[in-house]
């Protein structure tokens, strides 16, 4: 645990670690050396000797001034070793994550990582409190069972048989309440799951005339997730209670089986009854800690799934740079757009065991420079892994993908991200102003060139019909704005960043007529000058398009003009067909 503490927090943080694992051992072994010291003191005051006793006292107060300066020195490391590990993670996970491929974040990695940076981040840190407890639980009975052993070993020897009889007891009780723990916390993600899903569901539950209560709203999966949840909760607290019980009853009967032991030794004059009764004193110190170590375990284990989770984040291999990068003619704002290659290219997500075949097998597409090329093909074919491979969210597995003649391998991620722009059809936006997030394309840009790159996409308009103008702010996500208005704002930031190549993935979401023609239009600024990629979801869009490209089966199917690919008759005059139908049958049913 502590290797790969230091292998998460980073190996600065060995030696003010070890600091602090010192202070904390010094004052643990002074917390044993105390209660030992007690004994002789309290033996020579129960038998009526004050002057021996007084003696004994002054090892007594050094040691626990010794104790005092190691706890005073163990807590200020401790706030200071938390705050640099928290920092430190905060650096490390913020500097891994954004060399990581962008493929990496998915939906469910994004949680994952909101989750780890703030709830993962504070558990992991917190196991340097830990690391007191569990020193002092172990150094200090240490230290006591040789002053034990030193004073008589017959109580030492009846101290050291009940401890694997009660670690044993607390590893019974443990796996008791671990199971209904499981049970419990995989019950409450899952009503907790049901509750998301439910309030999610509400404008559709309500227009339905389903009712918007909780409970008894009939509401079948989330109504059994929480029965379950009561139910797991209730078992948690019967099943942990059994556990609890045995873990005190353990520790009692050793302290009365030490008891036992002391009081034979007195009656039988073993030892006079002032010195039994101090050394029952220490036995008892010396199992207290146990119940101390059982308690921190579980908070122990929530420490090492944290930091096995940063370590698996931290683990995951960056995306690889090129040793010898190569450049690309010209830089951002080549007029013409750059040509993008595809080449025999092989691409699956995965390759553990359950991972679906390959996505693309053998697909070979080349989009000359300039003009615009729509990429077709039913939902799931791998239109929009094509996007991503030329933007290297991912590596292919075989063949290349190129720009310009040049493997994107062998660019720089900064050299690719000026070459290429995404816009695609689940647009987020920042909670910044529409200015702001046109901004984003390109920081350095002046006023003058926002506004211009705004009016190029009809995003001036969304902005002009907020409450507060080029002032309102977008609200999380962009969601104060329609599709339509999110997706221009999109393509004006796309603009001021002026790349070659642009990756549109079209908005799958009818707009209306109006916003309809503004995203056209702001489409048509985008397409000049430069490559255009469209991943067309409407016909009507492709129709235009310089050049179509239909994926089937992991490759390019076909490809050509409109009237090309109508005239041979194949795949796209199909989808064709069908889509003039569906034209026709919305005309005759209005
Ligand atoms: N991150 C991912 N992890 C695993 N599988 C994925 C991932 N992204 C896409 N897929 C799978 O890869 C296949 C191709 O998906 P892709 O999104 O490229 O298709 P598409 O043609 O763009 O579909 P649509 O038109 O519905 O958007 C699908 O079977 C999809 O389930």
């Amino acid at each position: 645990m502590i290797t790969l503490l230091l292998r998460i927090v980073g190996d600065t943080q060995r030696r003010p670690l070890l600091r602090y694992l010192l202070s904390t051992t010094v004052y643990a072994v002074s917390e044993g050396v105390a209660f030992g010291l007690l004994v002789p003191l309290l033996t020579a005051l129960l038998g009526g000797d004050t002057r021996t006793a007084g003696w004994w006292l002054l090892p007594l107060a050094g040691t626990v001034v010794v104790g005092w300066i190691a706890h005073y020195d163990m807590g200020i490391r401790a706030l200071l070793l938390s705050s640099a590990w928290r920092r430190s993670l905060y650096e490390r996970l913020g500097a891994h994550v954004v060399r990581l491929p962008l493929g990496w974040f998915d939906g469910a990695r994004t949680g994952q990582l909101e989750r780890l940076l703030g709830q993962g981040v504070n558990t992991a840190t917190r196991s340097v409190h830990l690391a007191q407890t569990l020193i002092g639980a172990v150094l200090t009975p240490a230290t006591i069972f040789v002053f034990l052993v030193c004073y008589d070993w017959r109580i030492a020897l009846s101290v050291l048989v009940t401890v694997p009889v009660v670690l044993a007891v607390f590893a019974v009780a443990r796996r008791l309440t671990d199971r209904s723990e499981a049970e419990h916390d995989a019950a409450a993600a899952e009503a907790g799951a049901r509750l998301v899903e439910f309030a999610g569901a509400q404008p559709v539950l309500r227009a339905n005339g389903r009712s918007a209560e909780v409970s008894g709203g009939g509401h079948g999966q989330l109504d059994d997730a929480l029965a379950a949840q009561h139910k797991a909760a209730r078992r948690e607290v019967t099943g942990a209670l059994p556990g609890l019980q045995l873990g005190q009853l353990a520790i009692q009967s050793a302290f009365t089986a030490v008891l036992v032991i002391g009081v034979l030794l007195a009656t039988h004059h073993e030892v006079s009854p002032a010195r039994a009764v101090a050394l029952l004193v220490l036995g008892v110190h010396f199992l207290q800690p146990f119940a101390v170590v059982a308690g921190a375990v579980q908070a122990l284990r929530s420490c090492r799934a944290a930091v096995e989770r940063i370590d698996a984040v931290l683990s995951t291999p960056p995306l690889p740079e090129p040793a010898e990068p190569r450049t690309l003619k010209g830089g951002a704002g080549r007029t013409g757009g750059l040509s993008v290659e595809i080449d025999d290219v092989r691409f699956g997500y995965g390759d553990g065991p359950g991972a679906a075949g390959p996505v693309l097998d053998g697909l070979t597409l080349r989009i000359p420079a300039g003009g615009t090329t729509a990429l077709v093909g039913a939902s799931g074919a791998g239109k929009t892994t094509v996007t991503k491979l030329i933007a290297r969210f991912f590596d292919v597995d075989g063949g290349a993908v190129r720009i310009g003649g040049v493997d994107v391998r062998e660019l720089t991620t900064d050299e690719l991200m000026d070459t290429v722009s995404m816009v695609f059809q689940d647009v987020r936006l920042t909670d910044g102003t529409v200015e702001d997030n046109i901004r984003l394309g390109r920081p350095d840009a002046t006023d003058a060139q926002v506004r211009e790159a705004a009016r190029r996409a009809r995003a001036d308009l969304v902005a002009e019909s907020l409450p507060d103008g080029w002032a309102s702010r977008v609200g999380e996500g962009g969601g104060l704005l329609s599709g339509g208005e999110r997706q221009r704002v999109a393509i004006a930031r796309t603009l001021l960043k002026d790349t070659p190549i642009v990756l549109l993935d079209e908005a799958t979401s009818a707009l209306d007529a109006e916003n309809e023609r503004d995203v056209h239009e702001a489409l048509a600024e985008l397409g000049a000058g430069r490559t255009l990629l469209v991943i067309a979801h409407r016909l009507t869009t492709v129709a235009g398009a310089d050049r179509i490209a239909v994926l089937a089966d992991g490759r390019i199917a076909e490809q050509g003009t409109h009237e090309e690919l109508l005239a041979a008759g194949g795949r796209y005059a199909a989808l064709w067909a069908e889509h003039e139908r569906a034209r026709g049958w919305r005309l005759t049913n209005r």
